[in-house]
């Protein structure tokens, strides 16, 4: 879908992009980095809208440097800042922009409905977009997005600005995308631990350069922490206990989180997969206490490179670039 090879972007005192190669495949991509790791430039440049100082890139085949405009017919963009005009509809902008697209009159009316319905905007779509909430606009651009049935989407920090219930919306929207209408997704965020979930294949940009491109399933299993709390009961008034003995007695081990600043009374484990959700969940059911929260440990960027393999690799990747 994507490739770059060594692919470099400067700028008078930056560099955002430094010798950049990466291959990215069908499925739904992550593109993990922390604020100004390269993230949006580099969506710029495979959009064809702001050219390399150095290197190429292809999408879908086609050379960023020569057929952007052929890019953008097949590729969908969701910026990352506002950028909707606040007197029009939803229904209004987004029709405007399948007509841009180059879909006919009827066509764009027909496929803007379907597509606001599926990012779950309905009678507000008639209303101005000045008058949204920040999570229905999110949802107005991801839907101008798609308006024109792409092949591939670029979403800059679709959860930006979003609370956790919108923010899990959003990435069950992303999912969505790609199981229901076979369209693949490159999306941006500064926290692993969102991405992780959604999908396939996670790439880590640092500074412009590349950390790491690997599947999710090879990332999770190094860096997935389950949190867990649970209500106490008569029966086991020290629910945390009695939850982390079940847990040792089919072998998995779990550390006490509560030391924690602002734990609280909190188990860490590492998970395995979905069978340790699965296992936690009837662990917890069996012993007839409350699951108050399970949930991933939020891995910001920087945490991702603290274990010590990481920090091998990173110091080689070092050594070997002279
Ligand atoms: N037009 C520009 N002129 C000068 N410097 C720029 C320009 N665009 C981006 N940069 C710089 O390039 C670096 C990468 O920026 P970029 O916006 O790609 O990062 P990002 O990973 O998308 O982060 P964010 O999510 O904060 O936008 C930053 O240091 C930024 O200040």
């Amino acid at each position: 879908m994507i490739a770059t090879e060594s692919l470099s972007k400067r700028f008078p005192r930056v560099t955002a992009l430094d010798r950049l190669s990466v291959d990215v495949g069908p499925g739904v991509t992550g593109l993990v980095g922390a604020n100004g790791a390269g993230k949006s430039t580099l969506i710029k440049i495979l959009l064809g809208l702001s050219p390399a100082t150095e290197g190429r890139a292809d999408v879908l085949g086609l050379d960023v440097a020569t057929r952007g405009a052929d890019i953008r017919e097949r590729v969908g963009y969701m910026p990352e800042h506002d950028c909707l005009p606040p007197d029009v509809s939803a229904t209004e902008f987004v029709v405007h922009m399948a007509r841009m697209s180059g879909l006919p009159p009827t066509a764009a009316r027909e496929r803007t409905a379907d597509t606001l319905r599926h990012v779950g905007l309905y009678e507000e779509r008639y209303r101005p977009i000045g008058g949204y909430s920040t999570g229905m606009k999110q949802r107005v651009k991801l839907a101008q997005a798609l308006v024109h049935d792409p092949q591939l989407v670029f979403l800059d920090e679709p959860t930006n600005g979003l609370d956790p219930v919108g923010r899990d919306e959003m990435l069950g929207l992303i999912r969505r995308i790609h199981t229901d209408f076979g369209i693949s997704v490159l999306v941006t965020s500064h926290l692993l631990g969102e991405l992780e979930r959604t999908c396939d294949h996670v790439v880590v940009i640092d500074g412009g350069k590349l950390l790491r491109s690997s599947s999710t399933t090879d990332f999770t299993q190094t860096t997935t922490t389950l949190a867990i709390e649970v209500t106490d009961t008569d029966e086991h008034p020290d629910g945390t206990r009695a939850v982390r003995d079940a847990l040792d007695a089919r072998g998995v081990s779990v550390e006490d989180g509560s030391g924690l600043p602002g734990a609280g009374h909190v188990l860490l484990l590492t998970a395995q997969g979905e069978e340790t959700y699965d296992l936690v969940r009837d662990v917890i059911a069996d012993l007839g206490l409350g699951l108050v929260r399970m949930e991933q440990r939020r891995h910001h960027i920087s945490e991702v490179f603290t274990n010590s393999d990481e920090r091998e690799q990173r110091k080689e990747a070092v050594g070997h670039g002279g």
